[in-house]
């Protein structure tokens, strides 16, 4: 398809960290510290926020964990640092970076290592002039979120000891927890119950690292920075919108979890509903987090009871991908051999509000698809007089309607589709594409979403973090699906075979309104 390129003078504009936001002096505690999140994702991070001067100078990271690690930790993080990207072993700041990486042996539910660790966490402050200061990350299984968060509270960790700190600054004690927050709306209100005993709402950092996601930001920018989009983003120029979060890869040994979530609890409660609210939501009266969350919280809301007839589950059996064999989910480890866990879901939701009313929303996930890729698609309404319609077939492709697809990841970037004259004597139609990629105008990024979470946490800025009403609103969607899927076991699984686009119902769903998936 031809390509009309992007305005190239945005390549000289490169991504610029904003050193005006460096936090104040703290300690990192990470619970979880052995777990894969913490090596390759939260301490790469952390080391790209020091590489861009952007972390405060008096830091220290400490690692909380079961098994006794103290000597092979910090190099291990290293590996996870430089195995990461971007990095080389010989950065004169990895190093001194490393130097600050401790660690803390304990198991999460004994009460005397709590004792330990803030005995621990008042030396460190004294080495690294901390201030107090503290972001505890619960990067554990979620068994552990309301134990923890107790603990922190008996032992007098989950409020500063002091309100100012010697040298002036004001003290400060965060928590971020993982995904996923609750399995259920009960459970998740549960949670949200116990953690709100413990911590003030504005102490919670709620992570979904799809918000921290440039491309995921970008929704935004593109939505409420340009005049020229949000005039025609409602339900009298937009026919469907598509999110596609497929990956390719597997459950990657994680079977003990993924048996108890599956693709619904795993990926759409979280990072696809978010994906629909920045879409969908209404122009935020400031880029305050509180009225960034009032304006998804909104959308949520008024999405209308996702009917089971609506929704496709799916599990992938043997296939191949990207040219090699691989088994399916039930001969995955530590998965039953007939479990009922699906790890693809496609819905059909409508959100009833002014703007969207009759313009359907659909929406897949899934494990072991034909590729990774995370899009969305806007496509809009024909033109109301179709003066081309009968060029269709004669040379060119017709009129085909204009599509929008912003790509959030791998090959991030947005493209318009529309059609424009084939040069010659009749009147055929070609598709072309205009075409804006993240990688040609500002250089390719090595963030992977969680630079910007930290960095925010430790700035006290919820904007981009999950809210209690939030979490409640998409699990009190979610939840009813759960309940039906639960009531009404699978015969057919595996009913896509690996590498594939999923099961066919889920093209069903689409055709049977005279739509198709795009193909990604
Ligand atoms: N991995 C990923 O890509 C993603 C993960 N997440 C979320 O992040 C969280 C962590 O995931 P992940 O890193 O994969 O988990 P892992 O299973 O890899 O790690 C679990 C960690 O918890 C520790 N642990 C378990 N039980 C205890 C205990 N009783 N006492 C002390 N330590 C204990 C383990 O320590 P030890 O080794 O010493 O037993 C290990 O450090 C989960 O909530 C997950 O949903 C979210 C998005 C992506
Ligand atoms: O939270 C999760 O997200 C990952 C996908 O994240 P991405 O940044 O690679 O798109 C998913 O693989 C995992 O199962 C889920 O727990």
């Amino acid at each position: 398809m031809p390509t009309l390129e992007a305005n190239t003078s945005l390549s000289a504009a490169p991504a610029t960290p904003q050193p005006e936001r460096t936090p104040d002096p703290c300690i990192v505690v990470i619970f979880g510290a052995s777990g894969d999140l913490t090596k390759r994702k939260l301490l790469p991070a952390l080391y790209h926020l020091e590489q861009a001067g952007l972390l405060p100078k008096d830091f220290a990271v400490v690692g909380v964990a079961r098994r006794p690690l103290e000597e092979s930790f910090a190099p291990d993080m290293k590996e996870g640092i430089v195995a990461g990207g971007g990095v080389e072993e010989s950065d004169p700041k990895l190093a001194p970076f490393v130097d600050r990486i401790q660690y803390h042996a304990m198991n999460f539910d004994d009460p005397s290592g709590y004792d330990a660790l803030k005995t621990k966490l008042a030396e460190l402050d004294n080495k690294y002039n901390t201030c107090g200061n503290r972001l505890f990350y619960l990067a554990t299984a979620p068994e552990y979120f309301s134990d923890i968060v107790n603990y922190l509270g008996e032992h007098g960790m989950a409020k500063p000891d002091v309100e100012t700190a010697p040298n002036g600054c004001k003290v400060w004690v965060r928590t971020i927890i993982e995904k996923p927050f609750g399995h259920d709306l009960n459970s998740a209100k549960a949670l949200n119950d116990e953690v709100n005993k413990v911590f003030s709402e504005d102490q919670i950092f709620r992570i979904d690292h799809y918000l921290g996601k440039e491309t995921v930001q970008n929704i935004l920018v593109f939505r409420f920075a340009n005049g020229i989009f949000e005039n025609v983003w409602n339900r009298n120029y937009i026919d469907h919108v598509e999110i596609t979060a497929a990956e390719s890869i597997g459950i990657e040994g994680r079977g003990p979890f993924y048996e108890t979530a599956g693709a619904l609890r795993d990926v759409v409660q979280n990072h696809v509903m978010e994906l629909l609210s920045f879409v969908a939501m209404e122009p935020p009266v400031s880029f305050e987090a509180s009225a960034v969350r009032a304006e998804k919280v909104k959308v949520w809301k008024a999405i209308t009871p996702i009917h089971p007839a609506d929704t496709v589950r799916g599990q992938y059996g043997p296939g191949i991908v990207d040219g090699k064999p691989v088994i399916g989910y039930r001969q995955e480890d530590r998965v039953h051999p007939r479990s009922q866990t699906e790890t693809y879901a496609a819905l059909r939701l409508e959100i009833e509000n002014w703007r969207w009313a009759g313009v359907p929303f659909y929406i897949r996930a899934g494990k072991r698809l034909a590729k990774r890729v995370t899009d969305i698609t806007i496509q809009f309404k024909q033109p109301p007089l179709l003066l081309f319609k009968d060029q269709q077939g004669k040379g060119g492709e017709g009129v085909k309607p204009n599509v929008l697809s912003m790509r959030i990841q791998p090959d991030e970037g947005i493209t318009l589709r529309f059609g424009a004259k084939i040069p010659g004597p009749s009147m055929n139609i070609g598709t072309v594409n205009m075409d804006f990629s993240y990688a040609e105008a500002f250089g390719k990024s090595s963030a992977n979403g969680y630079e910007r979470l930290l960095l925010d946490a430790m700035l006290g800025d919820g904007t981009l973090f999950a809210h209690r009403d939030g979490v409640e609103a998409t699990w009190a969607l979610m939840t009813p699906i759960l309940e039906a899927w639960k009531k009404d076991p699978v015969k057919d699984f595996p009913n896509y075979a690996a590498g594939t686009w999923g099961p066919s119902a889920a093209d069903a769903l689409l055709e049977s309104e005279g739509r198709k998936w795009r193909k990604l």
